[in-house]
Parts: C-alpha cells; structure tokens; sequence
C-alpha cells in the first residue's frame, strides 16, 4: 500500500467518524519529523481547523467499554490505569486481524527515536515483587512480542493529550486521574513552543476542537504546544529536540545554589539556609529572555539578607511574629 492510499484511507475513515478538518492536509512535515498538518490557504485568528465529537476521543473508558477488552478485564480481574489501557489497545489491535482502527493504525510511525527504543528487554521475574502487578505482559496473551509492546507504549507516550475524562468502573483512577486521549487527526499535530494552535474539549458542544490563536501564512505548518518541555524532556518522551527552544532550563537544587552563593563571596549560616529550605522555591535558570526565575530571584535575595531581615521575612510569610507575640500573651495570662 502506498503513503498516498494509506492517507486517502484515513481521510475517509476520518470523515465517517465525523472528523471534520477543514482547510488543513497531512503531509510530511520533513526529516525526522513524521508527518504534520499544514494549511492550504492563508488563514485567519480563531478559526476551527479541526473538529471532532467529544464520543470519538479514545479513552481508557472507552476501550474498556469494547466487548473484547471488557472481556481480558473481567477474566483477568485486572484494573489497568489509563494509560496501561491505553497502551493494551495499541498493543491487541492489529490491522492483520481485521481492526476497524486499521486506516488510523496505518498512519502510525513504525518506529520511534527516544532513547528508550534503542533497545529495553525487560523479564517479569527481574522485577521486584511490588512492581510486578504493573508489568502488563502478565495479562497480555503469552509470548509477549516485547518490541511491539515497546511500540504501543511510544504510541500512547507520544500521542495522548491531556483531557479531564469521566471515570469509568474498569479503569484504576486512583492514583492517577483518568486525563488522557488519544485523538486520531488532531495527533497528527507536531509540537512548537510558540504554537499558533490550541486544542481544546468544548464540553457544552460536546466537541473537541483544534483552533487557530493567531492567523497563518499559507502553506505553513499548524503545531500545539505539548507543554512548556526543555529538550531533555522533549528527547527522552518524544524522541526529538527543538533547536530554540525558550523552556529549556537548569534547575539548581538548594545544596548547589548554597555552595554557588559561598563560592560568590556571600556569607551563609544555617539561617539562610533553613530559610531558602523553608520557602522551597525551585531556583531555575531558563535560556529565554526571561532570565533567572521569580524563584531563583527570591532565593538569592534570601541569601542576601542579614539576619534582622530574615527574621522579618519569617515573621511575614509564615506570620511567626503573630505566633510569637500569642505565646507571650497566653504565657503572661498563665502566669497572672
Ligand atoms: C503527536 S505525534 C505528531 C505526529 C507525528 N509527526 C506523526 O507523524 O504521526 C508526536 C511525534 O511527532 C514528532 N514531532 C513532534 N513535534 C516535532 C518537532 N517539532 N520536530 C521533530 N519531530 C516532532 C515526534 O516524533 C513525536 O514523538
């Protein structure tokens, strides 16, 4: 099957499930890129460039609710959280067997470039006992093919964006809420950090929509914002890096911002220290305009301050001048 009738069947299979993508086409978004969604026309601020129901999102409850993962649920007894269900759709549903996903399965990457793909082979009993309930393979039907399990996990990891979903019996949301979906097309969208695109559930509409924040030059590549990632982040989960890329940022922990601020000269105690503890504020330095953060700033003018001035800071955060000045009062009384 060529790309082009492999496209031409996933637009079909779109417009029958009432995927509606209106002015935009899927093409190859360059090297090492995959494929992304681009516009014909030069378009305007707030338009709809995809719209789908809110019923065609696939989500853990919805792949429980088919009658063929109902079943493996029910006789396993298993309740995977969202993102195991998920990835045990993406794992069971093949288009050799006749998957009514197969136009949709067709358009996904055959391989993936985060580290992790380079190769991981993992057996259950080198696991220990308490992580062992969260190896899928012990409900997947034996022998486990581990390079596709390896697949379907880059294919949820990749692609799901994040959705307030209802909860669903079947579905473990207990520790971590059901706020996934994977959504055929609108995944299609490669990421930038400055997007032209937000994507969004119109609850009232019952509808998902993809929608334009500012207007586009003909031609040109539509993006979403995957979220305010650095370039590690962006490597290791989605196996790509941005070459500017404004989120990228060093994060220093206390016992490096201490000894940085020592070697510059300032004179730090455990006063500084346990303030800078205290207010457990992350001292990040970003690579963008915006310089140091809100919180590094806070942390240095910390380090910056006498003792005097610490003991203001406490008293106005954590209003320990009130607490202190209570205890006296309540001290006096128990003494009159
Ligand atoms: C949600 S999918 C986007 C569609 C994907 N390009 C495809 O062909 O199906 C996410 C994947 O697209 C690729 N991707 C997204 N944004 C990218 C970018 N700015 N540069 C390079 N690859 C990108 C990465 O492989 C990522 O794992």
């Amino acid at each position: 099957m060529t790309d082009d009738a492999r496209l031409s069947d996933f637009l079909d299979w779109s417009r029958q499930r009432g995927i509606r993508f209106d002015g935009v086409e899927i093409r190859s978004a360059g090297e090492g890129a995959g494929n992304g969604v681009f516009v014909l026309a030069c378009e305007r601020a707030n338009k709809n460039v995809i719209e789908l129901p809110a019923a065609e999102l696939l989500t853990a409850g919805r792949v429980a609710e088919m009658g063929r993962y109902r079943r493996i649920l029910e006789e396993k007894s298993f309740r995977p959280t969202p993102f195991e269900m998920l990835v045990i759709f993406f794992y069971l549903e093949r288009p050799e067997e006749g998957s009514e996903w197969t136009p949709y399965l067709n358009m996904l990457p055959s391989s993936f470039s985060t580290p992790v793909s380079l190769g991981l082979s993992l057996r259950e009993e080198d696991l220990p006992l308490s992580v062992r309930r969260f190896w899928l393979p012990s409900v997947l039907p034996s022998p486990i093919d581990d390079d596709r399990l390896l697949w379907a996990w880059h294919v949820v990891n990749t692609r799901c964006i994040y959705v307030q979903n209802e909860s669903h019996p079947l579905i473990d949301s207990s520790v971590v809420e059901d706020t996934i979906a994977v959504i055929p097309f609108v995944d299609m969208l490669n990421h930038t950090s400055e997007a032209a695109c937000v994507a969004e559930l119109d609850k009232r509409n019952r509808k998902y929509v993809v929608r334009l924040n500012k207007a586009v030059p003909e031609g040109s590549e539509l993006h979403v914002c995957y979220g305010p990632h650095d370039n590690g982040r962006l490597w290791v989960e989605y196996g790509f890096q941005l070459e500017e890329n404004p989120f990228t940022k060093v994060l220093l922990p206390t016992d490096l911002l201490l000894a940085l601020a020592k070697k510059a000269g300032l004179s730090i105690d455990c006063h500084h220290q346990n303030a800078v503890e205290d207010a457990a504020l992350s001292s990040t330095l970003y690579s963008s305009d915006e310089g140091p953060s809100w919180a590094f700033r806070t942390n240095v003018r910390l380090l910056h301050m006498d003792h005097k001035e610490i003991g203001k800071w406490r008293d106005i955060v954590y209003s320990e001048g009130k607490r202190r000045r209570r205890r006296r009062i309540e001290e006096e009384e128990t003494r009159r």
